[in-house]
């Protein structure tokens, strides 16, 4: 397991994602461990995050899975290259489709842990699974396409 979350190695520049940027004062500050097999999460969602009583939003879950899957495809992007992250050229993705089942409501309360897994590994398309987990019970399952862009795409037109 990698003792770094991989966002620790995004450029400054971009580190302001409302998910995982960690120059997002008011983000969610996901943060992903790769340990060569599986991308790791944990999340424990404040009350502003409630669905309806006891139970969390949707919209909140379909966000830690966006970027922590992201994440993973950029980690596992780097090992597959044989490179250590953050080392230039830098990996950088993009999420071009996000797929989410949400199969049982989810308890506020709780940690939530993430497991992301590579699907397939192409040269621009990545696709990872992710599920979520409450105490042990898989509530939301997705699938998502990483898409790989050069990271002038990050840079905006004025800079
Ligand atoms: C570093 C910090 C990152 C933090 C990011 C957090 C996650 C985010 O919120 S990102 C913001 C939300 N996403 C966006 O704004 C992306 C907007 N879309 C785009 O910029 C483009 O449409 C983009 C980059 C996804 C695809 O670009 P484009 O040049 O058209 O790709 P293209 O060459 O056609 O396709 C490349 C591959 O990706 C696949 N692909 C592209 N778009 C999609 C899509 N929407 N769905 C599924 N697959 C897709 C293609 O099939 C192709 O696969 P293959 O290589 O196997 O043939």
């Amino acid at each position: 397991m990698s003792q770094q979350p991989i966002q620790n190695f995004y450029k400054d520049d971009v580190a302001i994602c409302y998910g995982c940027g960690k120059h997002n004062a008011d983000g969610l500050h996901i943060k992903t461990f790769w340990d060569g097999e599986i991308g790791r999460s944990t999340f424990t969602p404040r009350p502003e995050h409630t669905a309806f009583p006891g139970f969390v939003y949707g919209g909140l879950i379909a966000s830690l899975i966006d970027c922590h899957s992201i994440g993973t495809a950029i980690a596992a992007a780097y090992d597959a290259a044989g490179r250590a992250p953050g080392t230039d050229p830098e990996i950088t993705c993009v999420t071009g489709n996000l797929n989410v089942s949400y199969l049982k409501p989810t308890p506020m309360g709780v940690e939530l842990v993430l497991e992301a897994r590579i699907k397939e590994m192409g040269e621009r398309k990545i696709v990872v699974t992710c599920s979520v987990y409450a105490q042990d019970v898989e509530t939301v399952r997705a699938e998502t396409v990483a898409v790989r862009v050069p990271s002038r795409m990050f840079k905006k037109e004025a800079d």
